[in-house]
């Protein structure tokens, strides 16, 4: 049996989508690495593995990430499984249930399939959840020092973990020279995402992104979402904002519980079949 392949971008964050009733490898490590490899497989930052059984849901789905670790939620992962059910007409404009190892998310498509709007869950700065090292607090504005740069962090999590460092000017070097630093700080148990937050105006902020077990991505919806938060959290941003990021942008809204609305668009990149010895060598 071959195995077909769906891919999707959403703002330059691009997935494949797997059928797990058509996939001929058992989907370890190794086998995602070599999916994702720009050069070597076809290229993704990440795989989505759905749709799966899911009580209490109308569809479950895993997240993997380049480096091959599972996450807990992505929000342009979401965006595109939702587009790709769609597609595949096993959802209408009706808001869905999906869940995921970070929740129960809430998902629908609008404009014919250009746009997709996600519930994401609620966000927690709470150490505990995050994780986060140390006492049990909500961490916010804490000193975090990496090669030998001493930054102003806040964490949180809205099914993954997510690490906010607010600046002057969001630049691509500052993600791509302390990214992983960050991403690997023993204050994250579970390692985590990183993002530096440029803020723009009260209703725009601009974001560059390190991901957990992706490296430097064009775009995150998870990260937009914490990183929102956060910054509504420190008071300086409203709860409607658009968040730019070098793919694109995405529309958050927060609500006083900080529950987290994300709406963006989706793309169709290509559909095929892997050959049988992509794994080969
Ligand atoms: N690009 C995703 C985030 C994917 C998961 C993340 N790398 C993690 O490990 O938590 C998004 O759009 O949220």
């Amino acid at each position: 049996m071959a195995t077909p392949f769906w891919k999707y971008h959403a703002l330059g964050n691009d997935y494949l989508v797997l059928d797990p009733e058509r996939l001929d490898f058992p989907l370890q490590p190794l086998a995602i690495q070599r999916l994702c490899h720009r050069h070597f497989g076809v290229g993704s930052d990440g795989i989505l593995l759905g749709p799966l059984p899911a009580p209490g849901a109308d569809f479950g789905l895993r997240i993997f990430n380049p480096d091959g670790s599972e996450a807990e939620k992505s929000g342009n992962g979401l965006r595109i499984f939702a587009r790709y059910l769609w597609d595949g007409g096993k959802v209408g404009g009706e808001p869905f249930y999906v869940q995921t190892l970070g929740g129960l998310v809430q998902a629908q498509v609008q404009n014919q399939g250009q746009q997709v709007q996600v519930a994401m869950g609620r966000v927690s700065f709470q150490s505990g959840l995050i994780p986060v090292t140390g006492a049990d607090r909500e961490v916010i504005q804490e000193p975090i020092q990496v090669q030998g740069q001493t930054f102003t962090f806040s964490a949180a999590t809205i099914g993954n973990p997510h690490c906010v460092i607010l600046v002057p000017e969001a630049t691509p070097a500052l993600a791509q020279t302390y990214g992983s630093a960050l991403e690997n700080h023993a204050f994250f148990p579970q390692r985590t995402n990183v993002q530096f937050v440029q803020v723009l105006s009260p209703e725009r902020l601009r974001l560059e992104i390190w991901e957990r077990g992706a490296g430097y991505t064009l775009a995150s919806g998870s990260s937009s979402s914490a990183a929102a938060a956060v910054v509504h959290r420190l008071g300086l941003c409203a709860p409607a904002v658009t968040v730019e990021m070098p793919g694109g942008e995405l529309a958050i809204r927060i609500a006083p519980d900080f529950a987290i609305t994300m709406t963006g668009p989706v793309t169709g990149v290509a559909q095929g079949i892997l050959a049988s010895d992509i794994f080969a060598g």
